[in-house]
């Protein structure tokens, strides 16, 4: 059976890029898909019958990584988390709730501060002590600005053989980020114009596109969000400088809140974790554990 990887889903069909051959096949979901309440996603890895080059059927979709439902796709490795030093000013609680979200669905992000050019040096050195806290906790981070010569250098190989999603607020530069690197990103002019456009007078649909022996999802994700899948105790996992002590706290179900000998909390008063990120886990945490229950069908 051939087995290939979904690259894009436009009215109910699905095209397969073959894993071994170079061919994109034009595919239905099967019928009984429908009946398991199947849904095939882009990005999901598929076995296909083929009835000629160019049609098929999906047969079978493999085990996802992990899937998004904003854009609706699969087996993300990394989020290019999009923030703005200005215009949007730089928001550490914002890229804190992003930061939260992403890595609850187990996807790398790295960070990207655009619009370096509009701050004063007086801001430039208030930003790069945030950047030094989120080098520390093991994030990467690359400020940017419109035009940067070396941005290519530093992200493309980020890039390189990941399955990437953009995120970030409207605004914060992210289609001119794509188009400071767009010669090195060698992609196709339809692609170009789908990539910065995302299709606002068209019809919406979401396609991975080739780049840099990686892929790159063509329409941003993450842009709202709650933690309506995060459980409590789930949290500080989301924080990788709190999961990596939290088997030091004296109960194994710490929450860091009044809990006694607690390691995050020593942390934070030994100054080894700011002081901000504990204050935006405190209050994710109040708002996980406030949140209206959810009722499901099952
Ligand atoms: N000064 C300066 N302006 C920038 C920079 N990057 C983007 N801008 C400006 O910021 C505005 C928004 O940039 P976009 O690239 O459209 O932002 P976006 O994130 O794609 O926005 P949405 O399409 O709404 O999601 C535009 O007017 C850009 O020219 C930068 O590095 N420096
Ligand atoms: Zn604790």
């Amino acid at each position: 059976m051939p087995k290939g990887q979904i690259r894009k889903a436009l009215s109910g069909f699905y095209y397969v890029q073959d894993q071994d051959e170079d061919r994109y096949i034009q595919c239905r979901g099967r019928g009984v898909f429908r009946n398991r309440q199947i849904s095939p996603l882009v990005g999901d890895f598929v076995d296909y019958e083929a009835d000629n080059d160019l049609e098929g059927t999906i047969t079978v979709v493999h085990e996802r990584k992990n899937e998004l439902v904003r854009p609706p796709i699969s087996n993300i490795d990394q989020a290019i988390l999009v923030f703005s030093a200005k215009q949007p000013d730089f928001h550490p609680l914002l890229l804190d709730r992003f930061l939260t979200a992403i890595e609850s669905h187990f996807i790398k992000p790295v960070i990207c501060l655009t619009k370096m050019d509009l701050l004063t040096e007086t801001e430039k050195e208030q930003l790069q002590k945030y950047r030094e806290d989120y080098e520390k906790i093991g994030y990467e981070v690359i400020p940017t600005f419109k035009g940067d010569p070396a941005l290519a250098l530093r992200l493309l190989p980020v890039l390189e053989g990941k399955t990437s999603v953009l995120a970030g607020q409207s605004g914060v530069g992210k289609s001119t980020l794509l188009n400071t690197i767009l010669p090195s990103l060698e992609l196709k002019t339809d692609d170009i114009s789908r990539a910065l456009n995302r299709g606002k007078h068209t019809t919406r649909h979401v396609e991975l596109i080739e780049v840099n022996k990686g892929l790159l999802a063509d329409t941003p994700g993450f842009s709202s969000f709650d933690f309506e899948t995060i459980e409590k105790e789930e949290l500080s996992d989301c924080f990788p400088e709190f999961a990596e002590r939290s088997g030091n706290c004296k109960f194994r179900e710490c929450l860091h809140l009044n809990e006694p000998k607690c390691a995050i909390k020593a942390a934070v008063e030994a100054n080894e974790i700011p002081d901000y990120r504990y204050k935006h886990y405190l209050k994710f945490l109040e708002e996980i554990m406030t949140r209206k229950p959810r009722y499901s069908n099952d």
